[in-house]
């Protein structure tokens, strides 16, 4: 792939004078608030979801099931934090009233591969047809299991063969569902969306993942385990099945009251600030037990020169002032590449970063996108076949261009902590999951002398 740096205005990324102290408030998970969005639209009664995520790809998730007939209400409560929860106070909580779900209607995906791939399923159950367009990049990110596999299982679905978006779902308000086999290699998306809607399917599903490794593990237990808080039956290979097989019982979702985690792959801008700076940064309300990947930061930060402890006051991360390089399979947990990519060309020594090669088909080929803003800025990285391989040497400001990829620009964000002069091009493309980042991150620097 050819890529194109666009002219945007350029942010000055805030240089650390001294080692970062803060405590960084974390907004809602992304991957969270989109599940809980489509489980809730297919219920049978009317939920709440609280602290969620408000950015991009959440909007156009609640946009598109408006259209389709869901009612979302939201509302910014006093005490937005379930009974219970140690979860602080405040912010906003959104009550999600099913109902049929109906089509003509268009719904704008933008980059988001929750919606491109979570909602064509859940329009199998519209009556009538829903079309799905999106972003320029949505017409090349992969998409082809989802739209073979509604198809297997008894929708009709008109791409002009070109297994992509653009595309319509002609909905006729049921799907049959039943067994079916997909490659999932290209994202673990394709399962997640066919077992979130299938409640649903007459028959319910039988996933059956045939193909090369699937990436991405903890976003698909994150499907299995929201499935089962709804009442879903759901069996799955980690729970005795068979490998690579999951499958879902048709019946009735309830209507439940949750509150959304803090999003823990975008703490790691933050948590890496400590990391490089020699710094430490506190994350409240960092859960206990989680599905999301993020929560592997603890370990491979850790193993970059830093540690960490969860307390009362959330996950306080702690960086040495030493930075080490790191060999790690990142194939679970791929959408912390680029954060881990920036850490490692700070590093004391090389880093390879494996497992990874489907990040080519994320936002942005990834790969090529960190290998060429890294050795534009003095860096030394490589592509391998699966990853990266990164050599740490002394870097100079410069532009980072970002291509649309709100990760690119958090990386960025990284370099510029211990860089200076870097200059990061359209940040604002951390809108999709991240809207605050700029002040966040000046936020998390005041009082750091920078
Ligand atoms: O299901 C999800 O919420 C996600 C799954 C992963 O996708 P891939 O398996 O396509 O990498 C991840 O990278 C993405 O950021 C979010
Ligand atoms: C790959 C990502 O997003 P998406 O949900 O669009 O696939 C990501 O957030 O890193």
């Amino acid at each position: 792939m050819t890529l194109n740096p666009v002219s945007t205005p350029l942010w000055p990324a805030p240089y650390a004078t001294g080692a970062v102290e803060a405590t960084v408030q974390v907004p809602g998970s992304k991957s969270v608030t989109n599940r809980a969005l489509v489980l809730a639209a297919l219920a049978a009664e009317p939920g709440w979801l609280r602290r969620p995520l408000r950015s991009r790809d959440t909007v156009l998730m609640a946009e598109a099931l408006r259209t389709l007939g869901v009612g979302i209400e939201e509302t910014v409560s006093s005490d937005s934090a379930a009974p219970g929860s140690t979860l602080a106070k405040g912010g906003e909580a959104w009550r999600i009233i099913p109902s049929g779900l109906r089509g003509p209607a268009t719904v704008d995906v933008g980059n988001a591969g929750t919606v491109m791939r979570f909602l064509p399923p859940l329009a199998t159950l519209a009556d009538g047809d829903i079309r799905f367009d999106g972003d320029p990049r949505s017409y090349e990110r992969p998409l082809h299991g989802v739209i073979d596999a509604l198809r297997a299982l008894g929708a009709r679905i008109d791409d002009d063969d070109r297994g992509s978006l653009p595309m319509t779902v002609h909905g006729t308000g049921s799907l049959d569902g039943g067994t079916v086999e997909i490659d999932a290699s290209s994202s673990s998306q394709f399962v997640s969306a066919l077992l979130l809607s299938a409640p649903r399917f007459n028959q319910g599903v039988e996933v059956r993942h045939i193909g090369p490794r699937l990436p991405s593990m903890p976003h698909i237990r994150m499907t299995v385990d929201m499935l089962r808080r709804v009442g879903a039956q759901v069996d799955e290979p980690e729970s005795g099945g068979e490998p690579n097989v999951w499958r879902v019982t048709p019946g009735a979702l309830l209507g439940r009251d949750l509150t959304v985690e803090p999003d823990l792959s975008n703490a790691q801008p933050f948590l890496a600030a400590a990391l490089v700076t020699g710094g430490r940064v506190v994350v409240p309300d960092w859960p206990a037990h989680t599905t999301q990947p993020g929560d592997r930061l603890r370990e491979i930060f850790t193993t970059m020169g830093g540690s960490c402890e969860l307390t009362e006051a959330g996950l306080v991360f702690t960086g040495s002032g030493r930075v080490h390089g790191i060999d790690v399979d990142l194939g679970e947990v791929g959408e912390l590449t680029p954060g881990i990519a920036a850490v490692a060309a700070l590093a004391d020594g090389e880093s390879v970063l494996r497992g990874v090669a489907h990040l080519r088909l994320h936002e942005t080929d990834r790969l090529a996108a960190l290998t060429k803003e890294i050795n534009e800025l003095g860096g030394d990285v490589t592509e391998t076949a699966d990853g990266l391989r990164i050599r740490p040497r002394p870097l100079h400001g410069g532009v980072f261009h970002t291509y649309d990829d709100h990760r690119m620009a958090t990386a960025g964000a990284i370099l510029g902590l211990v860089v200076k002069g870097v200059e990061i091009e359209n940040v604002a493309t951390t809108a999709k999951t991240l809207p605050d980042f700029p002040d966040l991150w000046t936020g998390m620097l005041d009082g750091t002398g920078q």
